[in-house]
């Protein structure tokens, strides 16, 4: 893209013109640089969801953050240089930034700076649909921009809430801002304190009835199973957090009601005051009696997820739990050649091949998990039949304790498990 012809766009377009990014991460010490690409990849996925195009990726070999701008001074300027001459509209950390990092880097670089928590909330904050959700959004995020708002962001915020101010902000509409924000914040918190007294006692009256959650880590397919299980129509589609709130049915296999949740994936580097802010959503899986862990199986990363996940669920006190493993996407994942096939092929290419060992793979998840993982693809039901033959397994494990005697009374008053 040519300096020239992104200003005649800028001038002549009509259709609002995608914005542009570049992003910006450090290769610690002990990480490769295939590693940081593909976090990077990640970040990039994000800025898509964000509705922004990524332009160039800057990484820099550095052991901690500098104090001052995150990067060096030499990797500073060659960002000032791209993002001038390319007129890029924002640039984006793989890591959060200190208010001052935040304030010295928009000095320098003159255009929006994001970070990864405020690209996060962003999305959160566009997707949320409920208003326990948009609640809960709106307060992290303000709570998160208070100590960063600089000039840009005062300027920005004010846009959003329709009363622009032409030109930079001063320190005075700086300071007028913060004072807004801390009545918001207050505001916000008393709603949302009246909003959880309500789904506290929702859930309550969902006792006696088995709960499953869906967990596992963003785009992997989870509203794409919950929707092939309970015939119900959730957005699932290919961009990170399409799903932020929850979502409850009630399924009923061999005449076991239970219910199943649909929830907020996890990512890699989720601030830990991001989460204790989605606490109260997360209680759908901290109350949950199963956690249906699902995970893309053709994503490079695959294993990383499993532990982003796994450390995530102890985070918020459901480490615990009972959980089935769904292998998702198996349709993506290479087959294994079969013993004819690899005859014909090179040493290299039989270690080059990307195909997994199912059975390797599901006798290691079993040893940890105590229960036999589910390979399947949600996306055109492969294998549904052997993950509705898991889930009612272990569903009815879980309705026994419940109802030890449910052989004998069998009918559950289903009209008490309104799912929502
Ligand atoms: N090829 C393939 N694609 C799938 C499969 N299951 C889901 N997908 C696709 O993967 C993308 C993400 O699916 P979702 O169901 O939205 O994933 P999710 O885990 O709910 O994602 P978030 O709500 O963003 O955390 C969508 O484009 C789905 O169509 C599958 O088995 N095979
Ligand atoms: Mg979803």
């Amino acid at each position: 893209m040519s300096k020239i012809s992104r200003k005649f766009q800028k001038l002549f377009e009509t259709a609002p013109i995608q914005e542009t990014a570049v992003m910006v991460a450090l290769i610690r010490q002990g990480q490769t640089e295939q590693q940081v690409h593909e976090y990077l990849e990640e970040l990039a996925f994000l800025t898509e969801t964000l509705g922004a195009k990524t332009v160039y990726k800057f990484t820099q070999r550095l052991e901690r953050p500098d104090v001052r701008t995150f990067v060096g001074t030499g990797k500073l300027e060659e960002i000032k240089a791209y993002v001038t001459h390319f007129e890029v509209d924002m640039v984006i950390f793989d890591d959060d930034l200190s208010p001052s990092q935040m304030r010295n880097l928009e000095n320098e670089l003159k255009v929006k700076v994001y970070d990864r928590s405020l690209l996060i909330l962003d999305i959160f904050l566009n997707r949320a649909q409920t208003a326990q959700a948009k609640t809960q959004v709106e307060l992290a995020r303000f709570q998160y921009l208070l100590p960063r708002l600089t000039r840009m962001w005062t300027h920005l915020e004010r846009q959003r809430g329709g009363t622009g101010t032409r030109g930079g902000a001063g320190e005075k509409e700086i300071e007028t801002d913060k004072r807004d924000i801390r009545n918001k914040i207050t505001l916000l918190k008393e709603k949302l304190k009246e909003i959880e007294k309500q789904s506290a006692t929702q859930r309550k009256g969902r006792k006696g009835i088995v709960r499953v959650a869906l967990v596992g880590y963003t785009n992997v397919g989870k509203s794409t199973l919950m929707n092939l299980t309970t015939k119900s129509d959730i957005l699932a589609e290919n961009k990170l957090f399409a799903t932020v709130d929850s979502t409850v049915r009630k399924v009923v296999y061999e005449n076991i009601p239970f219910l199943l949740s649909d929830t907020v994936g996890f990512i890699r580097k989720l601030p830990t005051h991001l989460i204790e802010s989605f606490k109260s959503t997360l209680d759908e899986i901290r109350e949950a009696d199963l956690l249906v862990h699902v995970v893309d199986l053709s994503h490079p990363n695959f294993e990383d997820h499993i532990n982003v996940v796994n450390n995530t669920l102890n985070e918020i006190g459901a480490g615990d739990k009972p959980v089935l493993l769904v292998f998702n996407k198996i349709d993506l994942v290479p087959k294994m050649p079969t013993e004819e096939q690899m005859m014909h092929m090179t040493e290299l290419e039989v270690a080059e091949s990307k195909y997994l060992d199912f059975e390797k793979l599901s006798i290691a998840y079993q040893k940890k998990y105590g229960i036999t993982p589910v390979f399947m693809a949600a996306g055109d039901g492969t294998n549904v039949e052997a993950f509705r033959e898991s889930l009612v397994k272990e569903v009815k494990k879980q309705h026994l304790k419940i109802y030890p005697h449910y052989l004998e009374d069998e009918v559950v008053d289903m009209s008490k498990f309104e799912g929502e």
